[in-house]
This record gives C-alpha cells, structure tokens and sequence, in this order.
C-alpha cells in the first residue's frame, strides 16, 4: 500500500507535469491529452514565430500588391477612389502642417497682437480649409473602402468555395489535400481584411511621409529624433504581439476543449446524460480545472505585456527626454526659429503614436497574409483536382451502367474497398446489394454515381443500341444529372422543410406542386403540413419556428429529397433502417414502383425480406461479389452467404429456416419504359 506522502507526492508530480506541458490532467482523462485538430492554425506556427521589423518589412510590399490586384480585378472605381483619397488625405496633412507652421510663425514674430493674428488669418484659413478636405476625404475613403471590402471577401470566398465543391471526392479523401482544403477556409475573410488594413497603413504611411517632409524641411535633425521616440514603441508592439500569438497558438487547443466540454452542458441530446449519469459534475469539474490554467497564462501574459511596456515605455521617455533636450538647446541657441520649434512638437506627436499604429497593423497584415496564402493555395490544389467541367456527352438513352471488373482502393488505405467487381444496373429494375459491414456497398453506389474513379477497370454509361461512355470520360455533370441519392448519412440541412426537399434539385427552381408530391411519395406530406408552420418549418430545433424530427421522420424527408429529384438512376443507401415497420414496407413499395415507371433503383440495404422481391442480388464479401442471382437462386445454394444471412435473419423471427418460407416471391422483370417518366408524379397517383 503506498502512504499519503507518496501519494501527496504523485499528486504533485501529476500537478508539475501538467503544469509543464500546458495539458491539464482533466484534458488528459478526457481527451486522452491536447484535443487537437488536424487543421492548418499549426501551420503557421513557424512563420508568425518568427516575425520580426526584417519579416514585416519584407512582406509589406508583397501584401499590398496582392490586396491591390484583388481589388483592381472586383471593382476598379472603388480602389481608385480609396487610392485617391488616401493620396490626398497625405497631402492635406503636409498642408495642415505647412499652415500651422506659418501661424506660429506669424504669432511668434515681433509687433502687435492684433496685427499678428491678423497677418495670420490666410494661414489660419488654409488651416481650415486642409481639415474640411481631410475630413471630405475621409468620409469618402471610408464610402469607397466598405463599397471594396464585401466584394474582395466575396471575390475570394466564391473562388474558394466553388473550387473546393468541385474537387474529386477521392482527392478530398486524401489527409494531405483535406488539410490544404480545409486550411483554405480560414483565409476567406483576409482579403477584407488585408485592404482594410491596407487602407490604414497606407493611410498612416502617407501622414508620416508628409510629417517627415515637413520635419526635414525645418530642421534636418529633427527626423532621426522623430524614429528615436517611435522605435522602443513599435518594438513593444511587436514583441507583444508575438507574445500573444505564441501563447493563442500554444493554448488553442486547451480553449477549444473547454469550449467544447461547455457545449456539452447545453446540448439536448446530452441532457438526460448529463443528469442521469452524473456526466455533468464531471465535465464541470473538469472545466474549473482547465479554466484555473488558463488563467494562470492570463496572468502570465499580463505582467509579460506590462514589464515589456514598461520597457518600450522607459526607453521611448528617454528618447522624448533627448529629442525635447535638443530642440530646447535649437531654440535656447537660435539654431530654430520658436514657431519652428512649436510645429516639431506637433508633428513629433502625430508622427509618433502613427507609427505605433502603423507596426500593429503591419503585425496584423501579416498574419492576414499568411491565411490568405492559404486559401490561395486551397485553391490552386482545389483546381488541380477538379472533377473536369468537360467530357463526352452521355448516350441520349441510358439503359443501364455496366461495372467490369471494377477495384477501388481509398486514399491510405492498405486494402482494396473493391475488389474486380462487375455487374450491371438496369434501367426498370431493383438491383439489390447486400453483404456484411465493410463488404463495399457504399463504396460500389460512389463507383455508380461518379462520384468515385475506379482504382482499376471500367464504369460504362450504355444505351440499348450499344452506344456508351465510359465514366473518366464522360461528361460528369450529365452523370451526377442521371443520379439521385440518398446516403446512409444525407444530410439533415437546418433549413425548412420545403428547402430541405427541393434541395434535391438545388439547380432548378422549386415546385411546390412537386415537392408536396414527392413528401406523398415518401409518406411524410401529413406530417410536414400539420407542422405549426407547414412546410416553413425548419426542421431543426432552436430557430424561430423550429421543430424537431424524429430519426424517421428525416428519413421520409431524405426519400422525399431522392424522389423529387426525378433521376433516372436512384441509389437508395438503407432507405428504411430507422422506419416502423409499416413506414418501410411502404417505402419498399415505393421504390418498386420506381422501377415499374422506368428507373433504375439500386438498394443497398440489411433487410432481406426486402431484397427477396429484387430483380437482382448482388453478394458484397470482402470487396468482390461472391454470389448473385434472384431471391429464389440465392437461396438454392446451400451453404452460400446470402443464404445464411437469410436464415440468419428469419430465425430472429422465429421463422422456419428452409428458403422460401414467408416471404415474397421474386417480382417479375419489367421492361424500361420512357426516359421522362417521373417518378414523383406517379408515385403520388
Ligand atoms: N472514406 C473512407 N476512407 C477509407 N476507407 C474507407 C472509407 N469509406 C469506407 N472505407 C472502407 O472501405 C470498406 C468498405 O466500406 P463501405 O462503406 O463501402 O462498406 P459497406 O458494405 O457499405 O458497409 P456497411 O454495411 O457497414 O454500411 C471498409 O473496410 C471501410 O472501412
């Protein structure tokens, strides 16, 4: 047994090790240590480290000139306007200067006040004058800047997002292209942001230039006095804003786990839990002790942050003490005229707090940049693997989709998903897929629907007369317009009832007429249209009228989706696995009525007293099909899967196991009929 001093002992060991490498011992229990991401923050952990006066320096012309050409390709009036009215902000701020200059001049010069204010009124009204244009164009930069800013975002965000949806599916599922893509997103805003920042750097720029043209102009020595006070500024921005981005970067992960154990505590789906299994007095114990840490770095940052300001601070007091020395001894030894003197220190003023603004925006510019660069190069790999926008067009009558010998291995992964599959899906008929967990059925419906490009073999589009296309070179859109989906895990959109149907033809305009016929068809039109709110509904909870689904329910919806898209080939993926039972001998029935109107359906689904009606089975093992035939041959190979997956099944019953035995015989082929036809209508008749 070990004694309270050795546990005290652990304790403080677990308490300093914890301390140590920032992950509280709650983070550890729960997450199993950081709860990191795998996205592209990290990725500027290197650059933004390292980031110095040398850094920012460098990159600021290359920032600006990106930021311009983005602006110049969205709208050219806009940037202009915001050029010019910077440009003449500048001026105005070397006139204001020019004229307090000679005021002083004029009030400081022998003889008397009332001639002396008098002979200093013209100077007084450029004064004037150089303020209400530097306000004119500022309201007018400030007009022309937002005009600007919503369009570059919306430039960037529209080339990103469209690049990113039109990647191959199996690139995405490649770790390093998901990292690039997903990295991508964070920059989407930077753009705006970079020309905001722009404007103000350029805005300051411009103001200091102005001030060190007149500063030289009335002395030379008073420039280097003007950086002397700047410089222990802008170097205490910077090495807090270092400071800071280290530490956000170090400490992400641990906000983020607090983040989402606090959401935890709110979330419906977790309340009972919560209550029931005492979660929540582990997660809140759990909170206050991640929060303590992450105070602790609050704290640290404080008196970090103070004790460089204090620095910053001193030296740019000793740097004032030595500039005002100076121009006291310029003025005590004649060397500069007392109005001379009086517009310095103005200037000096102005020109140093713009210069500590000027290295924080620059900071922020570049971080900007570095997200930027992301999307950017999101979009460059997002372009290099494009689904391609051409192709050869489909047979004007497709039949039916032949798979020869067709294998397919995921990105990474260390065995093939398929394995030389070939079968045919036909038009008028139910091919039915079936085969155990991981066998490669979803697998072989991306195959059917485009979506995913053999590793090996051929995907062949045919018609009745013998033309075809294969699918790499098919024209993809006209393939993804053959195809209607509903996947095991569709998504539920938190939208309203109406657009989460038609949805399912987001490229057309949306019919009602349909969309309530499809909603029949899929046996969930009564429920929508009792909803408080109808078909406005959202159908997730939490939003004005909100409402909440039950596991079926969306299922119906997701049916309604597949149906009202009205595709010729529909790849239906366990339609029916959260339906009662009389919800799914429905939608069974629906989806062989499809087949009767002319489409092809493909069913890939566990419940074989629903495959026995197929036209074709298809047996999924390990990747290859190893048996197919109807309902009533399968069922006549002794000892074969889907045989014994049948039995299986029907014994849960407490059915007889012999084949045959309570359950509907094979449906007869029916032949395809037109193209047109549309399953919608019909199924609602
Ligand atoms: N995105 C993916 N990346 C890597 N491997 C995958 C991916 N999706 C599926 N797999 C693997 O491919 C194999 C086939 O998976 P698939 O989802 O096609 O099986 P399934 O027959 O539909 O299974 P289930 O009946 O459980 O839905 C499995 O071994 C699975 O782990």
């Amino acid at each position: 047994m070990t004694s309270a001093g050795e546990r005290r002992q652990a304790r403080k060991n677990t308490r300093a090790k914890a301390v140590e490498d920032g992950i509280s011992n709650a983070e550890r229990e729960l997450y199993g240590g950081r709860l990191r991401y795998d996205e592209s923050f990290v990725r500027h952990e290197g650059p933004l480290a390292r980031l110095s006066f040398g850094h920012m320096a460098a990159a600021l012309p290359r920032m600006v000139t990106m930021v311009l050409r983005t602006g110049w390709q969205t709208d050219r009036r806009a940037l202009t306007g915001v050029v010019v009215s910077q440009l003449g902000q500048g001026v105005t701020a070397a006139w204001g200067l020019v004229a307090v200059n000679s005021v002083l001049t004029k009030l400081f010069a022998n003889g008397p006040t009332a001639d002396k204010l008098h002979e200093a009124l013209p100077s007084l009204l450029v004064l004037a004058v150089t303020a209400v244009a530097t306000a004119l164009l500022s309201a007018w930069s400030t007009a022309m800047s937002g005009r600007l800013e919503p369009q570059v975002e919306r430039a960037v965000s529209a080339r990103y997002y469209t690049a990113v949806t039109g990647v191959e599916v199996e690139a995405t599922e490649r770790p390093e292209v998901q990292r690039v893509l997903e990295a991508g997103r964070f920059g989407t805003d930077s753009a705006r942001n970079m020309l905001r920042l722009s404007v103000g750097v350029g805005s300051v720029l411009i103001g200091m230039a102005a001030a060190a043209v007149v500063l030289a102009s009335l002395h030379w020595t008073l420039l280097p006095m003007l950086l002397a006070i700047a410089l222990p500024k802008g170097w205490g921005a910077v090495r807090s804003a270092r400071r800071d981005y280290i530490s956000r970067l170090h400490w992400v992960d641990h906000r983020r786990a607090i983040a989402s154990l606090l959401a935890y505590l709110t979330r419906p789906h977790a309340a009972g839990e919560i209550r029931v299994h005492a979660a929540g007095t582990k997660l809140l114990g759990s909170y206050e002790e991640m929060s303590r840490q992450t105070e602790a770095e609050q704290r640290r940052l404080a008196r970090a942050q103070a004790s460089t300001d204090l620095v910053a601070g001193g030296f740019a007091g000793l740097a004032s003490l030595a500039c005002y020395g100076l121009l006291w001894w310029l003025l005590a030894s004649g060397g500069l005229p007392l109005a001379v003197g009086g517009t310095a220190v103005i200037a000096i003023r102005n020109s140093t707090s713009r210069l500590t603004s000027l290295i924080q925006q620059v900071n922020r510019l570049y971080e900007e940049l570095l997200f930027l660069t992301d999307t950017e190069s999101a979009i460059d790999v997002a372009t290099e693997h494009a689904i391609p926008s051409t192709g050869t067009p489909l047979p004007a009558a497709v039949d039916h989709v032949r798979v020869d010998d067709v294998s397919f291995t995921y990105p990474g992964a260390d065995s093939p998903a398929l394995k030389g599959v070939s079968l045919s899906v036909r038009r008028g008929e139910v091919t039915a897929l079936v085969g155990a967990n991981g066998s490669g059925k979803t697998t072989l419906t991306k195959v059917l629907a485009g979506l995913l490009l053999p590793t090996e073999g051929q995907v062949w589009w045919e018609d009745e007369q013998g033309g075809r296309v294969e699918l790499r070179e098919a024209d993809r859109t006209r393939i993804f317009g053959q195809v209607g989906l509903l996947a095991q895990d569709f998504p539920r959109w938190e939208m309203t009832a109406a657009a989460n149907v038609a949805i399912g033809a987001g490229d057309r305009v949306r019919d009602m007429d349909r969309v309530k016929e499809a909603a029949g068809a899929a046996n969930v039109l009564s429920l929508i249209e009792n909803l408080p709110h109808g078909w406005d509904s959202i159908v997730f909870k939490g939003y004005e009228r909100g409402v909440q689904l039950s596991g079926g329910q969306w299922q119906k919806l997701g049916t309604a989706r597949s149906l009202y898209r009205g595709a010729p080939f529909l790849l239906v993926d366990e339609p029916t696995s959260a339906l009662d039972p009389h919800a799914e001998i429905a939608a069974f029935e629906g989806l062989w009525s499809l087949a009767k109107q002319g489409h092809a359906v493909v069913l890939v689904t566990h419940r074989l007293a629903a495959t026995a009606k197929a036209d074709r089975i298809y047996v999924l093992d390990q990747g290859s099909v190893a048996e197919e035939g109807t309902h009533d041959e399968l069922m006549a190979r002794q000892g074969g899967l889907y045989q014994g997956m049948f039995i299986a099944q029907a014994a849960q019953y407490g059915l007889t196991a012999s084949p045959g035995v309570s359950v509907p015989g094979a449906r007869r082929p029916s032949s395809p009929v037109e193209e047109d036809a549309s399953p919608v209508e019909e199924d609602a008749s």
